[in-house]
């Protein structure tokens, strides 16, 4: 079981004699912290694992593993617990080795209580200002995030409305969307919204990494779970823990990491590769996809149980092509976010607006943005015209029998990948099936054409 008390600090000592650790427990009695103590490394890595630590003072000699050592793993696996090497009198090359190391500070041994107290005040501060920090720039990121999340549409509105409602709610939410619609702009914009938003907001996608690494790398693994595992790691659940998991992709979970996700939905608990324990977590799950999960289920692809939990709340991110409001001030976003310099666009012509309102955007946000950054490169004008977009979004009418056969030929095989897209809503497989070529080679082409 994973312990933690977000208000209270917690603190760590380790140290291989009894009676040092007995009296550090009577100096600190009074003092509203949380007191852990272990007499070597290996229980104090034991005790990491199950709480969650704040600060340690750490005796730099030990039988078996020694501080320098334990202090290393600590730097490695918990970077963010700040560590005061406890270091014999005049012993200087140790401090020194333990700065290196990572430490924040040393004590010499043998050391007055009211050093002691003072130092360890000194660590409460550090940690009271650092997370007051943390929710300072999270409230700083929330104002952020709503200035980037530009529509001006009214499904944009409502979309922002709900949003702010959601994020106020801890119900496990599916956001649903055609690829490039901004679904994971969505997923930040709840989590910034949300009661946890001074915490992680970590993203999984679930396409790509195998599944093994997948589930390594959501619920962590012990030390020596596998080969190659040579250390234990936390896992990406674990350290989102009391923040928000993004599955990004949730369709391409495989059935194997399904049920486990729902273990970790209904029970609140994971259980990391090579543990027979599991840990108590607690994260919001906000999930997206572009397939259609009805269809996986009846495939027998997606379990069920797993959607009925997941859609607790869905969200539905509309296509570009349903919003043409939005085109504008995206455009003119993005004209902003590329401007590499004042020989480049600065502004977007009446004719070119239009020009883009016809076009179906089948990449959605994703293509727009790519499309603007393109012509950002390339153009050298201080406006966009319409002869700045690449065929198929403009075909010049009067060029259109005169353009050179390649180009052509690129704007027929662009136009069947729009449509094969379109009639498969986004699946790539299906798509790649219409247009009789394999996956990789149709994922080359979408990146050609600025469709991903
Ligand atoms: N409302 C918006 N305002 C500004 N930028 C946006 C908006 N929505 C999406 N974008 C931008 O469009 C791009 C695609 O967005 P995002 O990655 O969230 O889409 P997605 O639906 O999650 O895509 P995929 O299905 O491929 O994972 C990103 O660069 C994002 O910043």
């Amino acid at each position: 079981m994973y312990h933690r008390n977000p208000d209270k600090f917690s603190l760590l000592f380790v140290d291989d004699q009894k009676q040092i650790l007995s009296s550090m427990k009577r100096i600190f009695f009074d003092e509203d912290y949380s007191l852990y103590t272990a007499s070597d490394a290996e229980n104090a890595l034991d005790l990491l694992e199950k709480n969650e630590i704040h600060a340690a003072l750490i005796d730099l000699k030990m039988p078996g593993m020694d501080g320098q050592e334990l202090l290393k793993r600590m730097m490695s696996d918990y970077p963010q617990i700040m560590v005061v090497m406890v270091t014999g009198h005049g012993n200087i090359r140790d401090a020194v080795e333990a700065i290196k190391n990572g430490a924040v500070d040393f004590i010499e041994k043998p050391f007055m209580p009211e050093n002691l107290i003072a130092r360890v005040n000194q660590l409460y501060r550090l940690w009271k200002l650092d997370r007051e920090n943390n929710l300072l720039k999270s409230e700083i990121a929330c104002h952020f995030n709503y200035e980037k999340f530009i529509g001006i549409s009214t499904v944009a509105m409502e979309l922002k409305k709900f949003i702010t409602k959601v994020g106020r709610c801890d119900e496990t939410v599916l956001i649903q969307g055609e690829t490039g619609t901004g679904k994971e702009v969505v997923a930040k914009a709840i989590h910034h919204h949300s009661a946890r938003s001074d915490n992680r907001f970590a993203v999984v996608d679930c396409t790509t990494i195998n599944e093994n690494m997948l589930e390594s790398e959501l619920f962590g693994h012990l030390k020596g779970s596998f080969t190659g595992a040579y250390a234990s790691s936390r896992g990406v659940v674990m350290a989102a823990d009391r923040g928000t998991l993004f599955l990004d992709e949730i369709g391409e979970m495989p059935m194997s990491i399904q049920a486990k996700m729902l273990r970790l939905i209904q029970e609140k608990e994971i259980r990391p590769v090579g543990s027979d324990t599991p840990c108590k977590v607690d994260v919001r799950i906000l999930a997206a996809t572009n397939r259609d999960l009805g269809k996986e289920i009846k495939e027998k692809r997606f379990r069920e149980d797993l959607y009925y939990r997941l859609s607790a709340v869905t969200i539905n991110v509309p296509p570009l092509r349903k919003r043409v409001e939005d085109i504008h001030p995206l455009t003119e976003h993005f004209i902003k976010k590329h401007q590499t310099d004042f020989s480049k666009p600065d502004s977007i012509s009446r004719e070119s607006l239009r020009v883009m309102e016809k076009y179906p955007w089948p990449g959605n946000i994703r293509e727009l943005e790519n499309v603007i950054r393109r012509i950002m490169a390339l153009s050298s004008g201080k406006v966009i015209e319409p002869y700045d977009f690449p065929e198929p979004i403009y075909q010049p009418a009067s060029s259109a029998n005169m353009a050179p056969l390649e180009d052509s030929l690129e704007a027929y095989e662009k136009a069947a990948i729009v449509n094969a897209l379109a009639k498969t809503n986004n699946n790539r497989k299906e798509a790649s099936k219409i247009l009789n070529i394999g996956e990789a080679t149709l994922y080359r082409k979408l990146k050609k054409y600025l469709l991903t």
